[in-house]
């Protein structure tokens, strides 16, 4: 399987530098001072770059949300329980979750995956891709399996090849795992030499007490798994989650069917953050959608080189924050094609010469 994956990777290749030279000429015709639009002029060429194409045509757009269990919820490190993965994965189904009202809003579908649920479940709109029952308390050994690890990426991949043929062109990245936000600090911290004091945060909303214990267990997790800093698929086996990994392949599937994929908060931050350990071209195809008020958000993304287009003191993953960058995404090819130029509008370009 890492064969295989190793093939894929491949198939990443640098933006298209042609295309991000056309869409700044176009840009600098439009009737505005050059650069003045910012980040949705950063966007725009980035989206050439990617697509290959000057002007990018949007279809479809999906937010890609992994649900996944984690055994460290066993050592009392989130305010709620882990039945409440399950029950958050039938509220997306039904479309009541605040990531559904958010894509019903931005014109996205939300394509739930269960990647590693504690559970049985079925829903016919459900993409059931269970890898296992949850992960292993990582406080008492590897959470997964490199296989397991590897197989999550996978599926991730694949699912993104097959939205692709069914004709998707963004892609956002969302999830639900009560227990993630410690996996993800305990990546966050391995992977970027962060001290776990710094990588830590209060996810769904827990005290100062349960905080300074969550600090522990993820620094007792690292000590007893000893991973590789410099392998990051080892460091995903035994820190991860199965949804963390699953939104791995999701953003290296982007990178290799050359789609543009928006990032939520900062669990699939800390999936980026593998993916781009694992593939640094990857984080070319990476649009970092809003900064997080989780503790480590800020610290993730720059470890990736990203910087958001949005702050909303928003921490709720899910995909949220993700979709809501959508319209911004969207906006930024509006301007590619509706503005008028300099020479269209009989606008003066250079100042007069008198
Ligand atoms: C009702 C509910 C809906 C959610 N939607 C996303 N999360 C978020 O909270 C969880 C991570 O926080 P922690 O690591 O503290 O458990 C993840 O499921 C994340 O997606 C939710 C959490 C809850 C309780
Ligand atoms: O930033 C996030 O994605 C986040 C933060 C806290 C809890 N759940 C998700």
């Amino acid at each position: 399987m890492l064969q295989s994956l190793n093939h894929l990777l491949k198939e990443i290749k640098p933006l298209d530098q042609e295309a991000i030279a056309a869409a700044g000429r176009h840009l600098d015709q439009l009737t505005k001072p050059p650069g003045s639009l910012g980040k949705l002029e950063d966007t725009a060429q980035q989206l050439a770059g990617i697509t290959g194409e000057t002007i990018t045509e949007l279809g479809k757009k999906a937010v890609i949300v992994m649900a996944g269990d984690h055994g460290v919820c066993e050592e009392g490190i989130s305010a709620f329980p882990a039945e409440v993965t399950p029950q958050m994965v039938l509220n997306f189904l039904s479309g009541g979750a605040a990531v559904n009202v958010l894509a019903r809003q931005a014109g996205a579908d939300v394509v739930c995956v269960d990647i590693g649920v504690n559970s049985d479940l079925e829903h016919p709109q459900l993409y059931s891709r269970k890898v296992r029952k949850g992960t292993r308390n990582m406080m008492r050994g590897p959470a997964m399996t490199e296989q397991e690890a590897l197989e999550a990426i996978h599926i991730g991949i694949n699912l993104v090849k097959e939205l692709v043929d069914d004709g998707y062109t963004l892609f956002a990245t969302g999830e639900m795992g009560i227990g993630n936000t410690t996996a993800s600090s305990a990546l966050l911290a391995v992977l970027t030499g962060t001290d776990v004091a710094g990588a830590v945060g209060r996810g769904t909303g827990i005290d100062n007490d349960m905080l300074r214990h969550k600090q522990e267990v993820i620094e007792r997790a690292i000590e007893i798994n000893n991973p590789d800093v410099n392998n990051p698929l080892d460091v995903l086996a035994k820190l991860g989650g199965l949804e963390i990994a699953g939104l791995t392949g999701v953003i290296l599937g982007a990178a290799i069917y050359r789609r543009p994929v928006v990032i939520d908060g900062f669990i699939s931050s800390a999936a980026a953050l593998v993916a781009s350990r694992i593939s640094p071209q990857s984080t070319s195809y990476i649009i970092a959608s809003h900064l997080s008020h989780e503790q480590g958000h800020a610290r993730l993304l720059e470890a990736i080189g990203l910087s958001p287009m949005l702050r909303m003191d928003m921490r709720l993953g899910e995909g949220t924050g993700a979709v809501l960058a959508f319209s911004l995404i969207e906006a930024s090819v509006r301007v590619m094609k509706e503005m008028a130029t300099f020479a269209s509008a009989g606008v003066s370009q250079a100042p007069s010469e008198q």
